[in-house]
């Protein structure tokens, strides 16, 4: 029994053609494409026809390799959605979160209609300028138009699911990145959508992981000479299948899902509502089988992603790290989640601002300025793990890295060392592997998430990182603690 997961990354999309045989995962990806967005004058979009298109022709490879599917399933990044008119048509390209049209909502809405105690007494999320709840304000303020307009609000992968099946049902883990969804109530806050002025009827019913929404749409079938392969919403929020992915035999242990972001955290029953979560800008998100994510997002390699693309995609990944080895260590230390690094027009000048401006050495070569940002990102791990024990209550003996950021070794062993714990590397593909387990969990292949993950230690080439030079690390932890994240020393 096969199935097909399609995961859609900030930066590029694959699918990948699964089954279980004798107990052992055999999974290859048949499918890979770019996630380019689109600028159009000031605005960011998402090309979610392009990505369509790019599933159909997954969902093609995948029948014409006689595989015979029983199950297909999209996850992707979250807080972002799409509107529908009342003719079930989209309404324009979702907006990308990295869009400056958000910018300065956030305040606004906590100066005049809702406390963030009160946000967070309601929803558990962390506070991040580019949540659902905060582009839905800017939209009402710059484009209440739209909003009129506006018939369905579906969140990424509900909108490519709408695409397949015909059908629009909300996903659980993803609705409850937009902060407007209340895990005690496990429903949408309709008290939060009124002090907004949102229409509440724009939010559909939420369905956790692992229910079968229907077929593929009578017209799909058509064009693409299909069966009514059966659509499965998984963890749709592509780092709850992430988690769900991550080969961890103990029930409670600490992550870090490495890609364009890092989410740090563990695994909780229930949301960890409390002071010093709010205190610490903790999120709560929603997880398979009804679990909880109480992680932070940290702004991960996005910064070198963008670094790289400001020296020319020609320069290769192996010599940048080969150049940071050879660079300094502990020279100068930035704090990943600074809000200007979101989205600068030039990164590697804002990484020499925040040097210059908290009176560090200016990292000047690629080598001193890749050493500054994976140093500082390791240091940041060690900073979220620490606070991320104190809200578990629970020492981790080690750390679980999954994602594309794997490939990172330099990464994952200044992780190591900066944790003075060892990291378990892998799986790489850890959102596209627990996609594909909560399909095989669904169509009653594996039993529950227990035994899905000890099939994923099975199915992955583990990497195994030891602290090296801890004495070296701690002085650097305190150094980066005094030079880059003073201004966060409260928390
Ligand atoms: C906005 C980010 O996409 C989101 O916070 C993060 O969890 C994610 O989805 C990473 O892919």
């Amino acid at each position: 029994m096969s199935v097909l997961a399609i995961d859609i990354g900030a930066g590029s999309g694959r699918a990948l053609l699964a089954e279980l045989n004798d107990g052992q995962l055999q999974m290859k990806e048949i499918h890979r494409f770019s996630n380019d967005p689109v600028r159009v004058n000031e605005r960011l979009h998402w090309d979610i026809l392009r990505l369509f298109y790019e599933i159909k022709q997954a969902i093609s490879k995948a029948t014409q390799s006689g595989a015979v599917l029983h199950g297909v399933a999209v996850d992707s990044w979250a807080v972002d959605f799409g509107l529908l008119g009342k003719d079930g048509e989209l309404l324009r390209n979702p907006y990308h979160y990295r869009d400056h049209f958000n910018e300065g909502i956030m305040e606004k809405i906590h100066d005049s209609l809702i406390s963030k105690e009160e946000l967070f007494s309601k929803t558990g999320i962390q506070f991040l300028p580019f949540n659902t709840i905060y582009q839905l304000a800017a939209l009402k303020e710059k484009n209440g138009d739209l909003l009129h307009q506006a018939d369905s609000l579906l969140m990424i992968p509900d909108l490519i699911r709408y695409f397949l099946t015909g059908v629009k049902k909300s996903e659980f883990t993803n609705a409850t990145t937009t902060q407007l969804y209340n895990p005690i109530k496990m429903e949408w806050d309709n008290e939060i959508l009124e002090t907004l002025g949102i229409s509440k009827d724009l939010f559909h019913e939420v369905v956790v992981p692992g229910t079968i929404i229907g077929p593929l749409s009578n017209n799909l079938c058509e064009e693409l000479e299909v069966p009514a392969i059966p659509v499965i919403a998984v963890g749709e929020h592509d780092t709850a299948s992430a988690v769900a992915g991550v080969p961890a035999l103990d029930e409670s242990f600490a992550y870090l899902s490495c890609g364009t972001w890092s989410l740090m955290g563990t695994e909780v029953r229930n949301p960890v509502m409390n002071k010093s979560a709010l205190a610490m800008n903790f999120t709560n998100e929603g997880g398979v089988e009804q679990r909880f994510r109480l992680l932070k997002n940290i702004m991960g390699l996005w910064i070198l992603e963008e670094c790289r693309r400001n020296w020319g995609e020609d320069v290769d990944y192996a010599s940048l790290l080969e150049e940071a080895e050879e660079a300094p260590p502990f020279r100068s230390f930035i704090d990943p989640d600074y809000p200007p690094f979101l989205n600068p027009a030039d990164m590697p000048r804002q990484v020499q601002v925040f040097c210059e401006q908290t009176k560090q050495p200016v990292p000047e070569t690629r080598g001193e300025m890749v050493r500054c940002i994976i140093e500082s990102l390791a240091m940041k791990y060690r900073y979220v793990l620490e606070r991320t024990e104190r809200l578990a209550e629970k020492e981790f003996y080690g750390l679980h890295m999954v994602g594309g950021g794997i490939k990172n070794q330099l990464l994952c062993q200044f992780t190591s060392n900066a944790l003075g714990k060892p990291v378990w590397a892998g799986p790489a593909e850890a959102s596209a592997i627990g996609n594909v387990l909560v399909q095989l969990i669904t169509i009653g292949q594996i039993e529950g998430l227990d035994e899905a993950r000890k099939i994923a230690l099975k199915a992955t080439d583990m990497e195994y990182y030891f602290p090296e030079q801890k004495d070296e690390w701690s002085l650097g932890y305190e150094q980066f603690c005094h030079k880059a994240m003073k201004s966060e020393a409260t928390t």
